[in-house]
């Protein structure tokens, strides 16, 4: 996160660091007790390891109540998702168990209705990505609000242009902006999960490549498929 500051501790219950060797790789939230919704281009580079799923973190390092390192069952790539594009950029998780809830681990629920959160609306993000172009990697929690732009100003030739489908959205990234390892985070608007951080261009905090997410509601099928055909 660049341009943001530390979260308040445990107030993002359902925010998830997918790792790898105890390494933060991305971030994820917890959809069900047993399931973390994250975004499929976090597979890259993984060469098939699966990640093991951080909940009730604030700080990656120290000993913190209700923090848990979680063995993952399966990992769901969206079917559409691929390396050349952003599109479909979804990964579901299956906890090899279900996660104990209690006061720092919480479901964050998501968008059902399919459709576009309105421009200047201040959405919130949060994530142990960089917080400085140098790639420096913040040991707590960071978060930044950010204000939703239109599809048609996100899609300018200047700006993303037109590869911006109905199934994303686009925060300004004016300075405040997502960046490496923020991946797979929430965008929270009004207390409900409506998008996950994708990279993108992967460029940070340049206000002419707005932040893009996926947008949630639109794969709420596959999502729903998804977690009852794997039901334990
Ligand atoms: N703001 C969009 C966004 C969301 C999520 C991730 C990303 N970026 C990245 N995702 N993966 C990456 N691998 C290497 N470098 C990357 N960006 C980078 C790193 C240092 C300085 C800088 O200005 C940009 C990214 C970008």
């Amino acid at each position: 996160i660049l341009g943001g500051y530390e979260a308040k501790p445990h107030l993002r219950p359902y925010m998830a660091s997918l790792q790898l060797d105890g390494q933060h790789v991305c971030g994820g939230f917890l959809i069900a007790e047993e399931w973390v919704l994250s975004a499929a281009h976090c597979t890259e580079e993984t060469d098939g390891k699966v990640f093991q799923v951080l909940l009730g973190a604030h700080s990656l390092t120290e000993p913190e109540p209700h923090k848990r390192l979680y063995r993952v069952r399966a990992q769901i790539p969206h079917p559409g998702s691929n390396i050349h594009n952003n599109k479909d950029d979804l990964l579901l998780l299956q906890l090899e168990e279900k996660a104990e809830l209690n006061v720092h681990v919480q479901v964050l629920p998501f968008q059902r209705e399919d459709r576009d959160v309105a421009a200047d609306t201040v959405c919130e993000v949060a994530g142990w990505g960089t917080i400085s172009h140098s790639g420096h990697r913040p040991d707590k929690l960071y978060q930044v609000e950010r204000p939703v732009i239109s599809r048609d100003v996100c899609n300018h030739r200047t700006r993303h242009d037109h590869t911006i489908t109905e199934k994303m959205m686009c925060t300004d990234s004016r300075r405040k902006d997502t960046c490496k390892g923020d991946s797979g985070g929430p965008l929270v608007c009004n207390g409900v999960a409506e998008g996950v951080v994708t990279a993108g261009s992967r460029v940070c905090g340049n206000y002419k490549k707005p932040a893009i997410y996926t947008r949630i509601a639109p794969y709420v099928a596959w999502i729903d498929s998804v977690m009852a055909s794997a039901a334990v």
